[in-house]
């Protein structure tokens, strides 16, 4: 890919893409119920720390030797404990400016995640399958924060696009300005109401009617306004908050 092949264009493509595996990793992780032990940081007793954050910083250790974290639209939750690759790196193309790619609200993401997203569609439950459930965490936050953290692309793309726009803000330091001018009210409707339907679409409980055992009561796996919820309340808010923290930096 050369630098002019991104566009904004090709960036909300890729964001589209992202949503299919954001509503099917969701889909993943309610076949298991909530399983609090995974999140209690008294279950492994001594470790302290709990059950799924020892499990991210083991996974996060053995992927970035695998080189992972070598593709710049990959960050890790935990990069204290990450290793250096063992292959020889892959140039990627990185069109961030370097000063402002450092922009990261995995922490926020981790927050809202399980204080605010999981109780939505867990049921209250434990059935002992933790390491399963911790894996079906990892793969949804891997994949929201590659999301949310793609605002950073987004954001260099609009500011190359019209420079002259941003820079007297930038340099006002004036976020209330930036945001509205990175915002597209139109696109963040459209975005809430497919993915709305892809978890109605992707998620429907499949029932071959009365004269064949009833496999389930629900109409869905995950509810759709659940999905639509996370995109309105956190997904875009935090993705135009990354655009926002890394137009401040563009300068720099
Ligand atoms: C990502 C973009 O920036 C903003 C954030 C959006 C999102 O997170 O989906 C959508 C529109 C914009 O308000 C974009 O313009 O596509």
């Amino acid at each position: 890919k050369s630098l002019s092949s991104v566009t904004i264009d090709s960036l909300r493509a890729s964001l589209e893409k992202q949503e299919d595996f954001i509503v099917f990793s969701l889909i993943e992780r309610a076949r298991y119920p909530y399983n609090s032990f995974a999140y209690d940081p008294s279950f492994l007793g001594n470790q302290n720390c709990s059950f799924v954050e020892l499990f991210f910083r083991e996974t996060e250790a053995m992927e970035a030797k695998f080189g992972r974290y070598q593709n710049p639209e990959e960050l890790p939750f935990f990069p204290d404990y990450t290793q250096p690759p063992l292959a020889p790196p892959h140039r990627f193309q990185n069109i961030l400016h370097p000063p402002a790619a450092s922009v990261n609200v995995s922490r926020r993401i981790w927050d809202m995640y399980f204080n605010d997203l999981l109780p939505l569609f867990t049921k209250k439950a434990d059935d002992g399958n933790y390491q399963q459930t911790v894996a079906s965490d990892l793969i949804c936050l891997q994949a929201l924060s590659r999301r949310i953290h793609s605002g950073r692309f987004v954001a260099e793309i609009k500011f190359r696009d019209s420079p002259q726009n941003y820079i007297p803000a930038i340099q006002a330091k004036d976020s209330e300005t930036l945001m509205k001018l990175l915002t597209f009210t139109s696109v963040e409707e459209a975005v809430v109401k497919r993915v709305f339907k892809k978890a109605e679409i992707f998620g429907q409980n499949v029932n071959l009617g009365k004269n064949y055992v009833k496999e389930s009561e629900s109409k869905y796996k995950v509810e759709p306004s659940v999905a639509a919820k996370l995109y309105q309340e956190w997904v875009i808010p935090f993705t135009k908050q990354v655009e926002v923290g890394y137009l401040l930096r563009r300068l720099i």
